[in-house]
């Protein structure tokens, strides 16, 4: 069993200990935990860690696509529901007029950016959009679909997919031609027929051999020509959003509307327009027929596909190389609370970490102590361990029976007067505008930060080397996005200096950090530039040292990136009031149908004889 064990997986096992590999039995150790690894036999800590970089790997080989930044949607607006046959009957009206109800229109698909959501992932890849109600008999007609609302994270950008885009699922006319092929023409006509039309019982054929029957069919095929067209007109111009602003609309907020007014709901924009209902029968009345035994079934509504993508928001992105301290910064801002994984390997963290800073009056933060220190992920997880498993915890209360304040800020010295988002990305190499290492992926999301800030790994031997590389990629990648750095971090300054008792160490340390700062004065001034080239402001970058790890300085790190955000804020306002464009309404009898070349006149009914 021990060598079936072996061969098929990490084995563990406690006490005196046999571990066997395909060339027989050895006595390893006793009394310990011990793992067998890819034909190894490891201690603890080594198997975390191999068992760490091997995930790592193979979510590095997926390209940061766990990551649910980029989604496909199909989307099929609701189905117009069926008009109805009804004749009105009443004591003494034996045969009276044909009474049946319209159906009503299917349900629209929008899309609506909210700043609750954080990933695509809680989108549905099929959304359908809900059919309109059937029309019923004594004149009534069916409920509309209600619109469905499809919520995104803000800064999604959505894209309607192209007809040539292989990605893209058929439309509803392709369906319906896919469904129809290989038919002989009698039964393409008797499929299609059955389709569109709803007959009175038992009057199916009946109806087929009455003329008035085939003008309305002509008509209807008419009409659906002329949709065709215009769908195609609207497959030439795809929709395009860029979903980054909070829109406003004053309709919806109005906390005065009278009652009896309708509150519109913010519905945000349109995707896919639901298909029409069909006619109940008292639409086919005429001088000829008064007594029309059939109605026409609702329409399909539109079936498209688009890309979403999505640029994280954040007010601040951290910009380093891996294994600068960029994770460990970001616990250290948040006070811990912020779950991305620190390790000592390069691409740990792979998919971007949003963490919220939360600052107080007096210009303290949470997770402002000195003592604290943000280890490795795996080292605080065993301390953890530890503390369980001697009890530390027994008595301690879950956060729902501590005895509240009622303040949400009650774990900061006092109130929280400010809070920003910040960003933690995977490290960027050189070549990463190329797409190397992760590339691509996250450089999209660093964009969207209005302040960056560089992280640098000061114990390094050449920390400049690095704020070399970050520059010249960041601008590779986007000219113009360089300027957005407003500051140095050089980070493990703990490393330098020893334990500061010997001078020459702490002079050595001291000589480092004047050099990155002289070479930062020098090589990374940031100027702005018109639209003209003309230099408006040229201001040099901010060096500060600091200690992820032991949080040292970054309570003067918090109040600089204050100034920062709030300045960037300023400049771009993030609630806009929109006005929403007035849609013009297309004429159907400005289309000259004829133009259609590719339907295929061979299934459609005769013309009148
Ligand atoms: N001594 C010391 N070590 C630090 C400090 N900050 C980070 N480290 C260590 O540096 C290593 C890398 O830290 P991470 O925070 O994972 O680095 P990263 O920049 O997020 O790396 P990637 O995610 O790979 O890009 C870990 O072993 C940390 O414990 C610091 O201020 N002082
Ligand atoms: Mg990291």
């Amino acid at each position: 069993m021990l060598a079936h064990a072996a061969r098929t997986g990490p084995f563990f096992s406690l006490g005196l200990v046999y571990a066997t590999d395909t060339r027989g039995l050895r006595q390893v150790t006793s009394f310990q935990y011990v793992r067998y690894i890819s034909g190894q036999i490891v201690d603890e800590e080594t198997a975390e860690s191999i068992r760490r970089k091997r995930r790592t790997d193979w979510k590095r080989k997926q390209r940061g696509q766990r990551f649910l930044d980029h989604a496909i949607i199909h989307v099929r607006a609701g189905k117009g529901g069926n008009g109805c046959v009804a004749f009105h009957r009443e004591k003494f009206v034996p045969y009276g007029p044909p009474s049946g109800g319209n159906g009503g229109r299917g349900g629209d698909v929008h899309i609506l950016p909210t700043p609750h959501l954080t990933t695509l992932s809680s989108v549905s890849p099929s959304i359908r959009g809900v059919s309109g109600g059937t029309g019923q008999g004594s004149w009534l007609n069916g409920k509309h679909g209600v619109p469905t609302i499809v919520k995104v994270p803000l800064g999604t950008i959505v894209k309607e997919l192209l007809p040539d885009d292989p990605r893209r699922a058929k439309n509803e006319y392709e369906a319906e031609e896919e469904g129809l092929e290989g038919l002989e023409l009698p039964e393409k006509r008797a499929k299609l027929r059955a389709s569109r039309w709803v007959h009175y019982p038992d009057y199916e054929e009946d109806n087929k051999q009455r003329s008035e029957f085939k003008e309305a069919e002509r008509t209807l095929y008419r009409d659906e020509r002329i949709r065709r067209v215009l769908r195609k007109q609207r497959m030439t111009s795809p929709i395009i959003l860029d979903l980054d602003t909070l829109e406003y609309d004053e309709s919806t907020e109005d906390p005065n509307a009278p009652l009896g007014v309708s509150r519109q709901q913010n519905l945000g924009h349109l995707l896919a327009t639901g298909g029409a209902g069909g006619f109940g029968n008292p639409h086919f009345l005429g001088q000829d027929n008064r007594s029309p035994k059939f109605a026409t079934r609702g329409y399909e509504g539109e079936w498209k596909s688009f890309s979403l993508e999505m640029k994280l928001l954040a007010d601040v992105g951290l910009v380093g190389m891996p294994n600068a301290g960029k994770s460990t910064l970001l616990r250290s801002l948040s006070a811990g609370r912020a779950k991305t994984e620190v390790a000592g390997y390069a691409f740990t963290t792979l998919n971007p970490v949003i963490a919220v800073v939360r600052v107080a009056e007096d210009g303290s933060f949470e997770g402002d102590d000195q003592l604290a220190v943000h280890d490795e992920t795996w080292a605080e997880e065993l301390k953890e361990r530890e503390m369980m498993e001697n009890g530390e915890f027994a008595f301690s209360m879950t956060r729902n029976q501590r005895p509240s304040s009622g303040k949400p800020e009650a774990s900061m010295n006092s109130l929280e007067s400010f809070r920003f988002t910040v960003a933690d990305n995977p490290g960027l190499i050189e070549h990463a505008s190329d797409n190397a290492g992760l590339g691509h992926s996250f450089l999209r999301s660093i964009e969207r930060s209005p302040v960056l800030v560089y992280v640098v790994d000061l114990s390094s031997d050449s920390p400049w080397d690095a704020l070399r590389v970050l520059k010249g990629e960041l601008e590779a990648y986007k000219p113009g996005m360089s300027p957005k750095a407003r500051m140095v971090l050089a980070n493990k300054a703990d490393l330098l200096g020893g334990d500061g008792q010997d001078p020459e160490a702490v002079l050595g340390a001291k000589e480092k950090l004047r050099k990155l700062e002289e070479f930062v004065e020098k090589e990374m001034k940031v100027c702005t530039q018109d639209a003209e080239g003309n230099v408006l402001e040229e201001r040099p970058l901010v060096v500060v040292p600091i200690s992820a790890k032991y949080n040292m300085n970054i309570r003067k790190v918090v109040g600089m990136l204050r100034d920062f955000v709030e300045e960037a804020r300023e400049q771009e306002k993030l609630v806009v009031h929109v006005e929403k464009p007035v849609q013009e309404e297309t004429e159907p009898e400005m289309v000259e149908f004829e133009a259609d070349e590719e339907l295929e006149e061979d299934w459609r009914p005769e013309p009148r004889t």
